[in-house]
């Protein structure tokens, strides 16, 4: 093809690096794969560096042939769809979620090329220090639930919020992970997307999905029902957590956790700071409509407004230096 009128010679053109060419599509072969970084039930996440520009990404790869075997094409496409909407909608003073950069794929797998959360999960941190003192407790519940109020004004409920998902970025900042098991409400009618014979429709799919037995609610439990407030439940466990070391709800086995749940049977060691106690005791009540916060329109005002986090500016939480990391109790 001829030099085009921008003046680029045909041989850019012929590349496509044309300045008005789109950027060639990624493959594999753009990567150094390293470490496997956290294994999903449908995926293994790697750790990656860009040949181009030595950037580390965290590469999402998925099984083709498993995810059709297993039925979990929806699954997928729903995860896909909510990192979509949250790259769309990036918060600048809330950007506490992965970054899907790109997505491509070869004849076996598909790939997800994700931002890298180098400080890895919250979880081993809390477990480190045994339990977190009431500066870092504040600091992270703070941005978790910041990140809930810009997930949930998107229209989006995670419904597995756990401490394995939540990452903490180079400048320890919270990156909440994993959508597989996000709702997205459907206030816009979509046409319903074709399902493979066999594949489990996403009504079938909710009523047979079921968080991680320590965070699930007890509407979903009881009623197979979930809504915004499942994710205020979670939170609730997860504050707890960060105070006692150990989460609200724990039992041998997945059904007496379920049991305890139900009948909200947990209890507050010695010590536990009373103003997290009075927050947990507000957040973790059975009636999903009662919890602090489930009133809310917009913003979690009720909950910011809590004098557990009294003193804290949760409009600049990301230019914030995180406090260190410090044992309590
Ligand atoms: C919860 C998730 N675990 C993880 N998912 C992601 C990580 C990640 C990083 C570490 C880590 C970093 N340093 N040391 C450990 C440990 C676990 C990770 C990351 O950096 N970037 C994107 C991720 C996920 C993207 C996903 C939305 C598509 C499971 C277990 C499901 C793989």
């Amino acid at each position: 093809s001829s030099a085009s009128s921008t003046g680029c010679s045909t041989a850019a053109v012929a590349t496509g690096t044309a300045n008005n060419a789109p950027p060639a599509k990624q493959s594999a072969k753009d990567y150094i794969f390293g470490k496997v970084i956290g294994e999903g039930s449908f995926s293994t996440v790697y750790l990656a560096k860009d040949i181009h520009h030595s950037k580390e990404y965290a590469i999402k790869v998925c099984e083709k042939r498993h995810i059709v075997k297993e039925l979990k094409v929806e699954y997928v496409k729903q995860e896909k769809e909510v990192l979509n909407i949250l790259n769309s909608n990036q918060n600048k003073t809330a950007p506490f979620f992965v970054k899907l950069y790109s997505t491509f794929q070869d004849n076996e797998r598909l790939y997800f090329v994700l931002s890298y959360a180098k400080n890895g999960e919250l979880l081993p941190y809390i477990n480190k220090v045994g339990s977190f003192d009431i500066q870092c407790t504040r600091f992270y519940g703070a941005e978790i639930l910041r990140a809930l109020e810009h997930l949930h004004s998107l229209g989006i409920i995670h419904r597995d919020l756990k401490p394995e998902n939540i990452l903490l970025d180079e400048r320890m900042h919270v990156q909440i992970t994993d959508f597989g098991s996000a709702k997205i409400l459907d206030d816009k009618p979509r046409p319903q997307p074709r399902r493979r014979d066999g594949e489990q429709s996403s009504w079938q799919r909710r009523n047979s999905f079921v968080g991680t037995a320590q965070y699930v609610s007890p509407e979903l439990l009881t009623e197979k029902s979930v809504s915004k407030s499942s994710d205020l439940w979670a939170l609730g466990c997860i504050i707890y957590q960060m105070v006692a070391g150990l989460p609200p709800f724990v039992a041998r086995s997945e059904y007496l956790i379920f049991q305890k749940i139900i009948k909200l049977e947990y209890e507050f060691p010695d010590g536990f700071e009373p103003k997290a106690k009075d927050l947990v005791q507000k957040l973790l009540v059975l009636d999903s409509t009662n919890r602090l916060g489930a009133k809310d329109i917009g913003n979690y005002t009720s909950v910011r407004s809590h004098h557990f986090f009294a003193g804290l500016d949760f409009e600049t939480l990301y230019k914030q230096t995180p406090p260190p990391i410090y044992p309590y109790l």
